[in-house]
């Protein structure tokens, strides 16, 4: 295989399609001298087949909104691939959403799946409905259309959603709902489901829990403590609140939160106290981090990200693809960044990534680092399998382990000869060696 041709030839099918390209660029070009160490893959040409979608459902959701008018909305499910396990991924609702944004999710996701250790297969869905400014009833209808579209290409073994940006708790149940209707089964056929009905706990907080958990392992490889640490969050939905929190009880400093109307500075800190305002202010009144910062009278920037305006000893990007550039990256570098983590998928642009592996810093991708999610959301389906409902205690000891088995694997393939790790390397390696070994067991499919 060479990147270069792969590459070329998918950019030349998928003229349209920038971010899918730049995830699969990221992948095949690191995972390159491996995959020519086995001659057999390229007879079964794996990249394309691991590459390319085993299929695409695009549909239109119409729905009617409060004021009687007809909505139309476009809806996605992206299957990438089942060769461990059933499709697997979330839903993400955002008027940015497009079939380029879910593909390259979806190819993600199947190697970030591969990495928990758990049998799930890559997938993600999604619609340009944005949920922000929509009352209750609209967010309810429109979930139920889009499932009635959906729901004969999911099932419990076959591909279980998620949530992801703009798909909560409330989405998931609306969902869900809907879901059980037109199957008429209760099989648990998403996960991030309300405790009542099947949800794990500590799924709310997997993601972000997930991501403190993997740089504490990063961490310790250089003797380094978490407590005191000042650390740049992007982002204020369900991943950054759950890292920021984590990141409290640790005694580490969080020092900026954002959304995508701006960023708000914490100079010392956010509080206990503070952090229960964003939770209810997100959760309950789903207000914007401006109204946080005029609260606490503390400095709000409009329109800028975290990453060249806070000071800081750590950043965890934990909004969406792409927040974080070139000129962000060398700006955190010049203050003297020892980690970045990814909460969010593919935040770090290439450029930005080029700069953290040159400066041999910490650097987890998303793909291994925000692993947490999904991997709690593979013990929900263990749970509801088995019909039964583990303690927190039991599931956050599991994610832990996750966490710390991811690691150790981008170690064993990521390690250089000067000890450095480079955990792009080790976690494209690690998920594709997986994902490659499944395929070619089971033929050409
Ligand atoms: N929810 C989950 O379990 C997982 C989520 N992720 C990733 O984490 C990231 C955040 O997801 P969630 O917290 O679940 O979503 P969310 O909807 O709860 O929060 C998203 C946050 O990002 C901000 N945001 C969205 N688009 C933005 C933009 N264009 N510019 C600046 N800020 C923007 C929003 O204002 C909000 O604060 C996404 O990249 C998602 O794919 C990754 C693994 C699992
Ligand atoms: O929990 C899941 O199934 C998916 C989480 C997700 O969307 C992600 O890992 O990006």
């Amino acid at each position: 295989m060479k990147a270069t041709e792969v590459l070329a030839d998918l950019k030349r099918r998928f003229p349209n399609e920038p971010e899918y390209i730049q995830a699969v660029e990221e992948v095949i070009t690191t995972i390159e001298d491996t995959y020519n160490e086995y001659p057999e893959f390229e007879r079964y040409n794996l990249i394309e087949r691991l590459c390319i979608p085993d299929r695409i459902f695009s549909f239109r959701v119409s729905w009617v909104d409060d004021k009687g008018q007809v909505r139309n909305n476009m809806g996605w499910r992206i299957q990438h691939n089942n060769a461990i396990g059933p499709y697997k991924g979330g839903i993400r609702f955002h008027s940015s959403v497009n079939q380029s944004i879910l593909k390259f999710l979806a190819f993600e996701q199947t190697f970030k799946n591969s990495l928990t250790t758990l049998a799930m297969g890559g997938a993600k869905g999604g619609s340009d409905f944005s949920p922000r400014g929509k009352s209750d009833m609209e967010v309810m209808r429109f979930c139920q259309a889009f499932i009635q579209e959906l729901w004969r290409q999911i099932g419990a073994d076959t591909d279980v959603p998620a949530g992801d940006i703009g798909v909560g708790g409330r989405e998931v149940g609306y969902m869900y709902g809907m879901y059980k209707k037109m199957a008429r089964e209760n099989t648990g056929t998403f996960t991030g489901k309300g405790r009542e009905f099947g949800g794990s706990l500590i799924r709310p907080e997997a993601t972000g829990y997930g991501n403190v958990y993997f740089l504490l392992n990063m961490l310790q490889t250089r003797g380094i403590d978490i407590a005191g640490k000042r650390v740049a969050i992007s982002g204020s939905g369900n991943v950054a609140t759950y890292t920021a929190e984590k990141l409290i009880s640790l005694g580490a400093k969080v020092v900026s939160l954002s959304d995508s109307d701006g960023t708000v500075v914490i100079p010392d800190g956010l509080t206990q106290e503070q952090m229960d305002y964003v939770f209810r202010l997100k959760n309950i009144y789903r207000g914007r981090i401006r109204e946080f910062a005029e609260e606490y009278e503390l400095p709000y920037h409009p329109g800028e990200r975290p990453w060249q305006i806070v000071d800081c000893d750590i950043a965890m990007p934990s909004a969406t693809q792409n927040e974080l550039d070139g000129d962000d990256a060398r700006a955190l570098l010049k203050q003297g960044v020892i980690a970045v983590s990814e909460g969010a998928n593919m935040p770090s642009t290439p450029d930005a990534i080029k700069e953290f592996l040159a400066a041999r810093i910490l650097y987890a991708p998303g793909k291994a680092a925000n692993a947490g999610g999904v991997s709690v959301s593979g013990l929900e389906m263990a749970q509801n399998s088995q019909k039964l409902s583990w303690s927190a205690e039991e599931v956050d000891s599991k994610l832990r382990q996750i966490m710390a088995d991811i690691h150790h694997q981008c170690e064993l393939f990521g390690k250089e000869s000067d000890g450095f790790v480079n955990y792009v390397k080790g976690a494209n390696v690690a998920g594709f060696m997986k994902v490659a070994r499944a395929m070619m067991a089971q033929g050409i499919l």
